[in-house]
């Protein structure tokens, strides 16, 4: 390695592997089916850290209202424990395991592991949910993975979650708005349901905070006499052992350029280390597209085949293109992966033997003054360094690179992140938790409370747009209307408000574009291309009009990828989005809501589109030579994103989906306005903003 390494002066302890290790190294890989037997993976269970646990944690759930387990990354928790606990009876009597996970890529390679190392097919006895995705049996499912955020809905039906008997939650650390809100309401239900057992597991969890938040007398608790023998007090076990040592190693000095060092230790890594996989840790999909090119580029100017077969990973790609991280490399060929956090946690990639650190991540901060939520590059913690390091180690030994000192290890990094509660806009938070009957947010079983200026400004966003009435009780029918549909309210008032304006089959396909990430393929290096081509499908009015000539022509197209491509549009997301939008119909079926089209009046669509969105108005300012907007609510000084139709088109008034904040605000997804419609679609609202609203 080069020379500015320097390894970490607390080395990982090596791991007592007595049957050798390296038995298996050289087994067959693939994707989805390793390849390997039935009992060899039950082997290769055997030998994990957390199997000697086995009884123990089967007795401490059997006695225990709550139990935390803390072990190492990679030690086998959210692929054994809810194997350990069916094999105790838990899934029998048409009972389910539940086990959540703060990431949908996470929920889907946990379950196929787990339905894998049972011997069955996925979606039948072990399952996952994640949003928009059933992949289960309720008549024979016994486990099942999800999202947090999807057990959170599945609340909404059944508040007491009678058909789990337990629920796992697992990666607890990361303080997911959804984690935290969850913990908070299992720890109701448990005062309700006594048979109800929680276990929540992490290797980097605070267990002593979190097992007091769940101490309770059975009298506090309110639980019956007949549990005499259930205690109260969380069983706290700590899984010892690791699969494999992780070498750390540390920046002799610091860098100002993490990107480029990552790429230089990637080719350095290539030339000087041992064959196996490399996992890149950076903060976003630009930085991950410009480290791929850099790593392209630099293996095209030597003339050489470089050997390295690179993988970007990231949210907002594909499923098809995130699922490539998990095949095998090409032969002969090292696989790179380029991912953003969305690789810390859950998952076991087989191959990676090398992570390499950034130390930074992409973190939402909401400013409910501004009403801004900016996503900024930040540092991560310590117990976020450690999930990345836990990425190596978990089929072999493996090697960790950290892009920063160890001195900055040790002094600078916080030990855990700010929870997301207290950093995020909690409109959705605060939605949810009225739907489930919860009036006193302020007042609720916190882990940390979120602040109560971010608070009321989610009450305030609730209540303009009709959701919330005056005692701030979700309004009938449409509060419980917006509640009910799992997208952003301001979309979901959208949705409703398009059934009585008479255009709802036209804002379903809007809403279904607007929650994937991006419709069109990322440009690399062909902007001008991509530019042109989207043109075909631009009209004045903007963007969200304009998704439905693109939704018009894939449908037109017979759905063809081939057509997707020549359009410069992402295939896979074309796919979802006609999934989301046939989701979204049942669903509005199921409320009774009318579907109907308004057969080209896009004025209708437009008043839909304010119905959710008139928060977001925004007026040109009148002498603005570089199409300086000011949003009506906050003047806010905005721009409309270059990605926009109505880039450089700049019309007087216009109303956004979201901001993004770089070197400036740029308003996404952008539609023009008359701004008299804003005083229609929401007069209490335009009441308060009159100085700020010259009409014209
Ligand atoms: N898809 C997979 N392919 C190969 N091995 C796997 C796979 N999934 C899990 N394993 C093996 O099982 C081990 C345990 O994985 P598991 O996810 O249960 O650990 P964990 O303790 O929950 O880790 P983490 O805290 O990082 O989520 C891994 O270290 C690895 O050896």
């Amino acid at each position: 390695m080069t020379q500015f390494w320097r390894p970490g002066a607390e080395r990982p302890q090596i791991l007592d592997d007595e049957e050798g290790g390296v038995l298996f190294y050289s087994a067959p890989q693939s994707s989805s089916s390793s390849g390997f037997g039935y009992s060899i993976l039950e082997r290769l269970r055997k030998r994990l850290p957390v199997y000697k646990y086995k009884t123990a944690i089967q007795f401490l759930v059997e006695n225990h209202a709550t139990t935390i387990v803390v072990g190492e990354t990679g030690s086998g928790k959210t692929t054994q424990i809810p194997q350990f606990l069916r094999e105790a009876g838990w899934a029998e009597g048409g009972r389910m395991i539940a086990c959540t996970q703060p990431r949908r890529l996470a929920v889907q390679s946990v379950a196929s592991r787990v339905a894998e190392e049972m011997d069955v097919k996925l979606g039948e006895e072990v399952g996952y949910a994640i949003r928009f995705e059933n992949v289960t049996n309720p008549d024979t499912t016994k486990i099942k993975f999800l999202t947090d955020g999807v057990l959170l809905r599945e609340m909404m039906d059944d508040p007491l979650l009678t058909k789990y008997s337990i629920i796992i939650v697992d990666e607890a650390h990361e303080r997911s708005i959804s984690t935290d809100m969850l913990l908070g309401l299992l720890k109701k239900i448990q005062r309700r349901r006594s048979e109800l057992r929680l276990v929540i597991s992490s290797a980097t969890i605070d267990a002593k905070t979190m097992s007091t938040f769940f101490t309770g007398s059975k009298k506090h608790q309110g639980l019956e006499a007949k549990d005499d023998k259930l205690n109260m007090t969380p069983a706290i076990l700590s899984v010892e052992g690791k699969s494999f040592t992780v070498e750390i190693h540390y920046l002799e000095e610091p860098v100002s350029d993490y990107l480029q060092a990552a790429v230089s230790t990637v080719l350095s890594i290539h030339s000087q280390e041992a064959p196996g996989d490399i996992l890149v840790f950076l903060t976003g999909q630009d930085d991950i597209d410009a480290a791929v090119q850099l790593l392209t580029e630099d293996t095209r100017s030597h003339g050489k085949n470089s050997g390295l077969s690179i993988l970007p990973l990231y949210s907002g790609l594909p499923r098809g293109d995130q699922e490539l991280v998990f095949s095998n490399s090409p032969r002969g060929k090292r696989k790179v992966v380029i991912a953003t956090n969305i690789a810390e946690t859950s998952l076991t990639l087989e191959g990676i033997v090398y992570v390499i650190d950034s130390g930074f991540s992409k973190q939402k901060f909401f400013n409910p003054i501004s009403d801004i939520e900016n996503l900024v590059v930040a540092p991560i913690s310590k117990a976020s360094a450690r999930q990345r390091a836990g990425r190596a180690g978990r089929v072999r030994p493996g090697k960790c690179f950290r892009l920063y000192t160890e001195d900055h290890y040790v002094t600078q990094m916080a030990v855990e992140g700010v929870p997301e509660m207290q950093r995020s806009n909690l409109v959705s938070l605060v939605i949810q938790l009225k739907a489930l009957g919860i009036d006193n947010i302020l007042g609720f079983d916190w882990l940390a409370p979120p602040s109560p200026e971010a608070m009321i400004r989610a009450l305030e966003v609730l209540y303009s747009l009709g959701v919330l009435d005056d005692d701030a009780k979700l309004t009938t029918p449409i509060g419980f209307q917006v509640a009910e549909i799992p997208l952003d309210p301001m979309i979901s008032k959208m949705v409703i408000s398009s059934c009585s304006l008479g255009c709802s089959e036209e804002i379903l396909t809007i809403a279904a574009v607007l929650s994937v990430q991006s419709i069109w393929m990322s440009a690399r290096g062909a902007q001008k291309e991509s530019d042109e081509l989207k043109r075909r499908f631009a009209v004045a009015e903007g963007d969200h009009i304009s998704f439905l000539n693109v939704y018009k022509g894939f449908l037109q197209s017979g759905k063809s990828s081939k057509w997707c491509s020549q359009n410069f549009l992402n295939y896979q997301t074309m796919k979802k989005v006609v999934e989301i939008r046939g989701q979204l119909c049942r669903l509005l079926n199921r409320l009774g809501l009318t579907l109907k089209s308004c057969e080209g009046d896009i004025k209708a669509v437009r008043k839909a589109v304010i119905a959710g969105f008139f928060a977001n108005a925004c007026r040109l300012e009148a002498y603005s030579v570089n199409g300086m907007y000011k949003t009506v609510r906050t003047s806010q000084e905005v721009y409309i994103h270059p990605s926009s139709i109505l880039h450089r088109v700049n019309p007087k008034w216009v109303v956004y989906h979201s901001l993004v904040s770089t070197d400036k605000h740029y308003m996404r997804n952008v539609i023009a306005i008359n701004p008299s419609w804003l005083t229609e679609a929401a007069p209490h609202f335009y009441h308060f903003q009159k100085p700020n609203y010259p009409v014209s």
